[in-house]
């Protein structure tokens, strides 16, 4: 079943085009991701989803409704976490949930909805008082008191240290595996390698391409990169040669090779039958980040 359905939406501030004929479906029960740079259009899309904004031209639906003329009936079956939470300092975890549940006509308990989300502890502290992932925990919290089917979780992880990136990261798991459907906006490429099921890629207000991770990067080209450090000099000649070699780089003591197919195997052999051992050896397949590039024509910080 289509969760989510965005037609030809357009959306213009002044003379800026935002977004500019964006297309895509969400199915239910997906991790769906917006992946793009800072200012892509990704923001002003889900907040046309969410209804918080008109669009100037195409259409959007949202589990059947119209975000805008159903606003009410959308806020019932849509969770929103967006990037500002809005919160004032000095309310209480448990008082923000309260509130929140308040305005939904089925909100879940908020006991086990505390405890799923490590909050438990924390229901009695004022907002200003929890960290950066607590923030974060609750803003998720927020987005589920209603009992959502969808819910849009906006630059969820951004400012979060590696550790409450990924717990975070398994807390939209287990939204998925209760069955609700989730957009993910996002501009860490690992996070959508990582967590999306598919994704659409944005960039200055347009769709790239909507794809798996996997598919999208591997339509960047089949490219590994190997890295190590050789215990001998290495015969570069013999190294260019084999056909699954495409380049061959010294950084200082590291050789970086590049190439397609069964490199590593092809590369491991070769060292091998020199006895050459590769120390320290790392292999990197092609990611979202080399998809965006090829795609676009230029990197995410441009
Ligand atoms: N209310 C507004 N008025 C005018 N311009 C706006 C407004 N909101 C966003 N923009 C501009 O529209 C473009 C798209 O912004 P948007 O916030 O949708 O992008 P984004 O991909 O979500 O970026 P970020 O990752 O930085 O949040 C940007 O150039 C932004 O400056």
């Amino acid at each position: 079943m289509t969760v989510i359905e965005v037609d030809h939406l357009h959306k213009r501030y002044g003379d800026l085009v935002a977004v500019d004929d964006v297309s895509f479906t969400v199915g239910e029960g997906e991790i769906f991701g917006i992946l793009g740079p800072n200012g892509a259009g990704k923001t002003t899309t889900v907040e046309c989803l969410s209804g918080l904004r008109s669009a100037d031209r195409g259409s959007v639906r949202v589990l059947g409704l119209d975000p805008r003329a159903d606003r009410e009936a959308l806020r019932q079956v849509l969770g929103v976490q967006l990037q500002e939470s809005g919160l004032p300092d000095r309310i209480t975890v448990r008082e923000a949930l309260d509130l929140f549940a308040s305005f939904y006509a089925r909100p879940v308990p908020a006991a086990p909805l505390m405890d799923r989300l490590g909050l438990t502890e924390k229901a009695g502290a004022r907002y200003k008082q929890l960290s950066g992932g607590q923030k974060q925990r609750l803003a998720i919290a927020l987005a589920m008191i209603g009992g959502p089917r969808a819910v849009i979780l906006d630059e969820l992880t951004t400012g979060l240290d590696p550790h409450a990136r990924r717990t975070t990261w398994d807390l939209v798991e287990g939204i998925r595996d209760e069955g609700v459907t989730v957009v993910l906006v996002t501009h860490f490429m690992a996070e959508a390698e990582r967590l999306c099921d598919r994704v659409a890629l944005i960039d200055s207000g347009r769709v790239v391409a909507v794809d798996t991770p996997a598919a999208l990067a591997a339509s960047a080209g089949q490219t590994q990169r190997m890295r190590f450090r050789p215990s001998a000099p290495l015969d570069e000649a013999a190294l260019r040669a084999l056909p699954e070699v495409v380049s061959v780089v010294r950084r200082g003591p590291q050789v970086e090779i590049s190439g397609t197919g069964n490199l590593v195997q092809a590369v491991t052999s070769l060292l091998a039958r020199r006895q050459i051992i590769a120390a320290d050896l790392r292999v990197e397949q092609t990611t979202l980040d080399d998809a965006f590039v090829a795609l676009t024509g230029h990197s995410r910080s441009v």
